[in-house]
């Protein structure tokens, strides 16, 4: 993988009206990478590839691909395929004639055409239905025939619009590793927008988490996952205990709350520390809390406490010893542990 870009946006905004749903954007991808749009609904991402595609004017900004500068490029010229949830085949057709379609549309025929079709239903593992109709098919399989029917144009960028959303769980996780292997055995780019947190961190090789029409990240999944760096990807991705930080001290609503750090070790210079429920020790520590709620999640238990910090959550292997409501706990967050974020909601 180069680490020069291959399709860049720069300061892009998009606009419905006058009404801004992604400002000034800019996202640099390399060539044969697998990314990942993830945000809460509303974000941006579904404006953000429909731009990428040429589906929706540029208001302001520019989009490179491959060094050509494509802003106001036709969508049929901009070498990028596009799959989205309904996985819009034409159900008349077959899955052979659905591959066809855009190649035909192209001028191919004959033997070169059979040969390109042939090899992008195999592909997927759909040669034996290359007669049926799409409504013959499940809906894993359509969307193999989608994917095939985008791969056969060879484009330079992959757009995929929450292509597993429409599947059942055994079959999204069978179409990730689909997904996985046609990206690995062509080296297409591809970008795909997800809800799924799960989804993001196993497919992608970065992950762009949107916020409001923005980034508000970018990392590899490790990175999110472990290192957020805001209130809201530390929150998204699961760490339940934020806290702001301020001289060394935790802000609560209760007032401010000095942390304890390893001797010889300063205070983080964090505008905030996040802590998963996983983090945070119970049973000894220098704080007290009540134990609320409980729950049981089989391999773990979780607890909601009441504390001078406010509520608590904390999650302990289930084989642990069960502490019932309104006991009275030490806990510890402990701040080597903790993500350490520059800004904070
Ligand atoms: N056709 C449209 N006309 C007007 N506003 C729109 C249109 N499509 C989207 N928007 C607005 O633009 C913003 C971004 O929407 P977008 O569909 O890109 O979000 P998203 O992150 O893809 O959300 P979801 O996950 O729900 O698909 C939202 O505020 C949305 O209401």
């Amino acid at each position: 993988m180069s680490d020069q870009s291959y399709l860049s946006l720069e300061k892009l905004t998009l606009a419905y009206g006058d009404s801004v749903a992604v400002a000034d954007l800019d996202l640099s991808v390399r060539r044969g990478e697998l990314i990942a749009l993830l945000g809460p609904s509303g974000c941006g991402k579904t404006t953000t590839m429909r731009a990428i595609a040429g589906l929706l004017p540029v208001k302001s900004g520019k989009v490179i691909l491959d060094g050509e500068d494509m802003t106001r490029t036709a969508p049929n010229k901009r070498a990028v395929g596009l799959v989205f949830q309904s996985y819009a085949l034409f159900p008349h057709l077959s899955v052979y004639e659905n591959v066809a379609f855009g190649l035909r549309l192209k001028g191919m025929k004959g033997a070169e055409l059979d040969a390109k079709v042939q090899s992008g239903i195999a592909s997927v593992g759909l040669t034996k239905f290359a007669d049926r109709k799409p409504a013959e098919l499940s809906g894993g399989q359509q969307q193999r025939v989608a994917l095939a029917r985008s791969m056969v144009m060879e484009p330079k960028v992959l757009l995929l619009d929450e292509p597993l959303s429409n599947l059942d769980a055994r079959l999204r996780l069978e179409m990730r590793t689909e997904l996985q292997r046609v990206q690995r055995e062509t080296g297409v780019t591809m970008i795909f927008v997800t809800h799924d947190q799960a989804e993001a961190l196993s497919l992608a090789d970065r992950i762009v988490v949107m916020k409001n029409g923005a980034i508000e990240q970018i990392g590899t999944p490790e990175d999110i996952y472990n290192r957020p760096t805001s209130s809201f990807v530390a929150d998204f991705v699961g760490f339940e205990n934020i806290f702001k930080l301020e001289g060394g001290a935790l802000k609560t609503e209760n007032g401010s709350v000095p942390l304890s750090f390893a001797p010889g070790s300063e205070a983080p210079s964090a505008a905030g520390l996040a802590w998963r429920p996983r983090m945070v020790t119970l049973g000894t520590g220098p704080f007290r809390g009540t134990v609320r709620g409980t729950s049981f999640a089989g391999h773990s238990r979780e607890y909601l406490l009441d504390s001078a910090l406010g509520p608590i959550k904390a999650e302990v292997d289930a084989s642990e010893p069960v502490h019932v409501s309104g006991s009275d706990l030490s806990f510890d967050l402990p701040v080597h542990k903790a993500a350490h974020l520059s800004r904070i909601a």
